[in-house]
Formats: C-alpha cells, structure tokens, sequence
C-alpha cells in the first residue's frame, strides 16, 4: 500500500429540489422527496444525477457531493451516515468500495478501505445495504470504484447489479479513456450515469474526448497527486472550469482537497457546478471514538459546508 503513494502511474489518467409532493409506497405518508415524479406507486427512484444538477442551476445553486467509503467504520454506520448526508442536503453521494490497491487514494482513504475491508466487507454486503437504503435517500447515489473490481465481476454483470439497487452513477477514477467506450455502453444501458474524470495535467484534445464521454457530469481533479484535506485550493481550479466549460455544457465538479467551508465557497465562486469533499469526511467517521460520535461530527461538518454554498 505504501508504494500506492507514490505519484500515480500515467497510464492512470484520472480521467436537488424539485419537490415533488409524492405519495409513498405507504399512501399514508406524503414527504417532499427530490424524486422523480412517479409514473407508479411501485417505484420510488430519486432523480438522476444529471437532473439533479440541471435542477439545481435552475435554482442558481451549487452541488454539495461527499464521499464516504462504504464499511468504515461498518456498514451499519455507513447506512446512517448516507441518511446524514441526504437530510443535510447533499445533492448527491459518492459511496466508495473499498479496494486493496487504492493508487489514487491519499492516506485518509486507505486507512478507510483497509479499515472496511479487515471487517469483510464486499460488494455483496454493500449492494444489500443500499438496497435497503437507498429507497430511503432523495438524492441520487453515484458508486465509486476502481476499475479492477468492476472487471473481476464482469462489466454487463456488475452494471445490472448497480442499475437494480437504485444507484444512479457510477465514477471510475482509473478507466483508461481508451477503454470507457466497452464501460459507458453497458452504463448507458443500465441507465448508469457513468462519470470521468479529467486532471490539471489532461492534455486539451484528451480533456475535450473525456469530458464528450463523461454523464452525470465531469469530475475535474483540482490537483495532481492523490485525494487528501489540503490547506488550499488552487487558484488554477479557476482556469481549468473556464477551458472545460467552454468545451462543453455539462456540470462540472471539483474534487480533492477541499475541506473547509471556505474551499467550498471559494470554489463555487470559480464558478464550478459542484464540490465534492471526501477525505475529511471519511475521517470524521472512520476515525471518530465511536460510530454515533462519527455520525453527529459528519452532521455539523456537513452542514457548515452546505451553508458556506449558494
Ligand atoms: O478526498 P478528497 O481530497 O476530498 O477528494 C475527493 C475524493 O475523496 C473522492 O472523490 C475520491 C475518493 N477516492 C478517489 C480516487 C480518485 C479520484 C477521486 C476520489
């Protein structure tokens, strides 16, 4: 794992609220959900992704996306924290699956998935936690994975199992562009918003290709190096929003580093369409004295950020 942090390899190009009044499946209830309006009572399915941006730009407001990673400190918890999360009112989650050989990863978020993977957990035990949970959330969930373990279980095999626990997107933070062509197909079939990411040292041409694949939206990686709180966030982020919004008019989100309120605003004035914030959330949680303790610091985390946003 040590060498992991080394910088990462070439090859690895890295690359809400519409309210709907909507009656649950149990027609006592009536909740404002951010969900899509229902052709039935059978399914309850939260906005897309893409949607859920487009909605939000109507409103002239900026994504709020976490990551956390799925089992740390157990999946019970990690049940709660996505609640958390969606009632503080984050516009999407990324739910992270824990792998052994995370090169993309910081410190933060090996300890996590070395943490999740000692206590057993894997994708079966993950799939069935969303599908209880995700019934339960309003926003729409985007699972992130390396790509190993989506090829160990087949791309077809494991997008239709995504597709029928209700997960909307997926990020796959080390595809080589030349290869989501075989991915994004079986995403697109699967109604999987497959989102890709483009970094400062994406040459223009492979930042034009990346961002025509990418749905949902694009990921834009605010810094070289792996994922981790920093101090600051760089001032090229402006730069880079102004080069890919001008290729294109899909959502951009920033991720990497940004871990303070003052991230969150100062990267939402550069004019990006989201914030993604992982590592300082994963460490609320996984590092916290108990879980109950992780989940009411990830609460008044989440919050400061959400209030720091338009
Ligand atoms: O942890 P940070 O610095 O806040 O960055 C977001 C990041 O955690 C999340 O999007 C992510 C987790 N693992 C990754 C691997 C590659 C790219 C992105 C990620």
């Amino acid at each position: 794992m040590a060498a992991a942090l080394k910088s990462i390899p070439p090859s690895l190009q890295l690359n809400r609220p519409e309210t709907h009044f909507l009656v649950r499946l149990k027609p006592t209830i009536v909740s404002t959900r951010r969900f899509a309006p229902m052709a039935s009572l059978t399914a309850i399915r939260s906005l897309g992704i893409g949607e859920t941006f487009s909605n939000l730009k109507k409103q002239g407001k900026v994504a709020l996306i976490p990551y956390i990673t799925a089992g740390d400190p157990d999946l019970k918890t990690t049940a709660e924290a996505l609640k958390v999360l969606d009632a503080c009112g984050c516009d999407i989650i990324e739910l992270g699956v824990p792998y052994s050989d995370p090169l993309a990863d910081g410190p933060v978020i090996q300890a996590a998935a070395t943490r999740s993977l000692a206590r057993g957990t894997n994708f079966e035990a993950i799939t069935s936690m969303l599908k209880e949970v995700v019934p339960l959330v309003s926003c729409p969930i985007a699972l992130f994975t390396y790509y190993n373990p989506i090829l160990k279980r087949g791309i077809g095999k494991f997008m239709s199992t995504v597709k029928d626990i209700g997960v909307h997107g997926l990020v796959v933070p080390d595809v080589p562009l030349e290869e989501t062509g075989v991915l994004r197909k079986e995403a697109v079939k699967n109604k999987l918003e497959l989102v890709l990411l483009t970094t400062p040292t994406t040459p223009t041409e492979r930042m034009k290709a990346i961002v025509e694949a990418a749905d949902g939206f694009v990921y834009l990686v605010s810094s070289v190096g792996v994922t981790g709180a920093r101090a600051s966030i760089s001032d090229r982020v402006q730069t880079l929003l102004r080069d890919i919004k001008e290729s294109t008019t899909k959502p951009v989100a920033v991720g990497f580093g940004i871990s303070k309120p003052e991230h969150v605003k100062q990267v939402a004035a550069w004019g990006a369409d989201g914030v993604i914030v992982g590592s300082a959330m994963v460490k609320l949680l996984g590092e916290a004295k108990s879980p109950e303790e992780g989940l009411k610091e990830l609460e008044s985390f989440t919050k400061s950020l959400k209030a720091a946003l338009p």
